[in-house]
């Protein structure tokens, strides 16, 4: 089809070759295993989206979907797949924060997570903290910070996830992703390696927040509040 020209390319950082390539890597971190979980890359006015329900690691460019960001409609549709039920929270990661790529998995980290907290997830005084933007103002969290998440509960339908997902989007604006409940996590970011970056910096500190807890030591605890847990002096 004359569509086909839009995820035909050699460049490696095309969308359609980028998506497939991302999901291969988020694959083998155990991220978008069984279908689950994905990435859509926004370039220009043009929105790239995979398939629905297909195995996210086996994905090639021919299987992308391309949507036009201002008329809201596909411009290549490919006929055997419907488009990935995540489209309307990428969407909104788009249209609120004018992200340039959202990613969501099932990382058991975020889903861990999910369940050992109530409304947000914070950590605090740890390095890779530092990899995380300010998004409200210029820059990056600081060591001394805290990273706060949000999370919304899972629906039975990924797409019932918008409305409250735009809400948390709006009530957390200094956030850059947002935890779901028994479900999973969605990440953005202005660029797709910004959101690549994020993804990756926050499933650690997920991961390592579930660690310090299991040691006894609080994610957002001040600076050696782990004394008491632990430690051998
Ligand atoms: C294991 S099915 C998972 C889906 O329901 C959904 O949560 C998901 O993340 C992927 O949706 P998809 O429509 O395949 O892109
Ligand atoms: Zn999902």
């Amino acid at each position: 089809m004359a569509e086909d020209n839009l995820v035909h390319s050699h460049d490696a950082n095309h969308p359609a070759n980028l998506i497939c390539e991302l999901c291969k890597l988020f694959y083998s971190n155990g991220w978008v295993t069984g279908t689950g979980g994905g990435i859509s890359v926004k370039d220009g006015d043009l929105i790239y989206l995979a398939p629905s329900g297909v195995q996210k690691e086996r994905m090639v460019p021919d299987n992308m979907f391309v949507m036009d960001s201002k008329t809201k409609e596909y411009i290549r549709r490919p006929q055997i797949y419907k488009p990935s039920a995540c489209t309307p929270l990428f969407m909104a990661a788009y249209d609120i924060r004018g992200a340039g790529a959202c990613i969501h998995t099932h990382s058991q980290n975020a889903v861990m997570v999910s369940l050992l907290y109530e409304k947000e997830f914070k950590i605090a005084n740890i390095e890779q903290i530092k990899a995380l933007p300010r998004v409200t103002s210029q820059g990056y969290l600081g060591f001394y910070d805290t990273l706060t998440i949000p999370i919304i509960e899972n629906t039975a339908h990924e797409e019932d996830l918008k409305d409250t997902l735009e809400r948390a989007i709006l009530d957390y604006p200094e956030a850059t992703a947002v935890l779901v409940r028994r479900h999973g996590i969605y990440v953005w970011g202005e660029s797709v390696w910004k959101a690549k970056v994020y993804n990756e910096a926050i499933d650690y500190l997920l991961e390592l927040a579930i660690k310090m807890r299991q040691c006894g030591i609080a994610p957002d605890g001040a600076i050696g509040s782990e004394k008491g847990a632990l430690r051998v002096e």
